[in-house]
């Protein structure tokens, strides 16, 4: 297992995922090998969708990028500095918007940013006053998570992860419990704003189109122990929209990708090599 110092470290790097292997042991149980010899290199600025088949170890990498689980082997590095734990250098989108029912949808996304003690009052107001433009939330500042739609919970949960301006957004299947339409209209924002904002984005997803129409790269995992066994490129500039759904370009990737998914659900038992991802 190679081993860097801390004084080594790439900070030319947004994200460094290096030989990422997480065993999960459970107690009278069979060991579960989640993760094996990942790597993973993401540039400022970069989208990178992390796709593959259910169980693939597709969350427990998001997971341990986040530091809310630690690798059995391995490092992350974000922007030079290693992931020892949970940081405000990164931000998670998980699938439920958990918002706090007791604050406004301008009270929720101040929140993110009064956690880092860092951020002034005044700052704080005006970035969530960008935030909330981002999102088109800015007429419903005052309303109460219950009193908003799953579409716009998830774009307060967006907006609270943005104002904190993280150096990694993690976005854990954002928009699967959402409807098509709504999913839809969110994939656009979230392209639109993530290419507006020059976040880096690492993207969980299930979903083939959605993950070719978000990214700069589309990273296909293995089955179980989860590696990566494709990276495709997707040339066409962000941010896209439903045309280029219909574009050659795209058929021929989802094609491709199609085919990748389902030879790595035979790959488990052939061993295949592990190829890193480097930029
Ligand atoms: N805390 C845990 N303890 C034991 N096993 C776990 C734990 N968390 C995840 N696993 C197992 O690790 C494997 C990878 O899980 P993970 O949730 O990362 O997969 P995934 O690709 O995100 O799946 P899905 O797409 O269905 O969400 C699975 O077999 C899962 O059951």
């Amino acid at each position: 297992m190679p081993t860097t110092s801390d004084s080594d470290l790439p900070a030319d790097l947004a994200l460094d995922v290096r030989d990422a292997t997480k065993t999960f042991q459970q107690p009278g149980g069979q060991p579960v090998h989640a993760l094996q010899d990942v790597s993973l290199a993401v540039r400022p600025g970069d989208f990178v969708t992390l796709l593959g088949p259910s169980g693939c170890g597709k969350s427990t990498l998001l997971n341990a990028i986040a530091g809310l689980t630690s690798l059995t082997s391995g490092k992350i590095v974000v922007a030079g500095q290693p992931v020892r734990g949970p940081g405000l250098d990164r931000s998670v989108v998980f699938q439920q918007a958990s918002l706090l029912p007791w604050r406004t949808v301008r009270g929720n996304i101040a929140y993110g940013m009064e956690l880092q003690r860092a951020v002034k009052k005044s700052e704080q107001t005006e970035r969530t006053a960008w935030a909330m433009d981002l999102v088109g939330l800015t007429e419903f500042a005052d309303r109460f998570p219950s009193q908003l739609s799953g579409g716009m919970q998830q774009r307060v949960n967006l907006a609270r992860a943005l104002a904190t301006r993280p150096k990694v957004l993690l976005m854990d299947e954002p928009f699967g419990a959402l409807d098509a339409m709504t999913k839809a209209r969110l994939q656009i924002e979230v392209s639109t704003i993530s290419r507006d904002t020059g976040a880096t984005v690492l993207f969980v997803t299930h979903d083939i189109d959605e993950a070719l129409l978000l990214a700069d790269r589309v990273v296909v995992m293995s089955r179980r122990p989860g590696r990566i066994s494709r990276v495709f490129e997707v040339p066409e500039k962000r941010p896209r929209n439903e045309e280029f759904l219909e574009t050659k370009a795209f058929v021929t990737l989802r094609r491709e990708l199609r085919l990748s998914i389902e030879d790595s659900l035979v790959e488990q038992d052939r061993e295949p090599s592990t190829p890193s991802v480097r930029s």
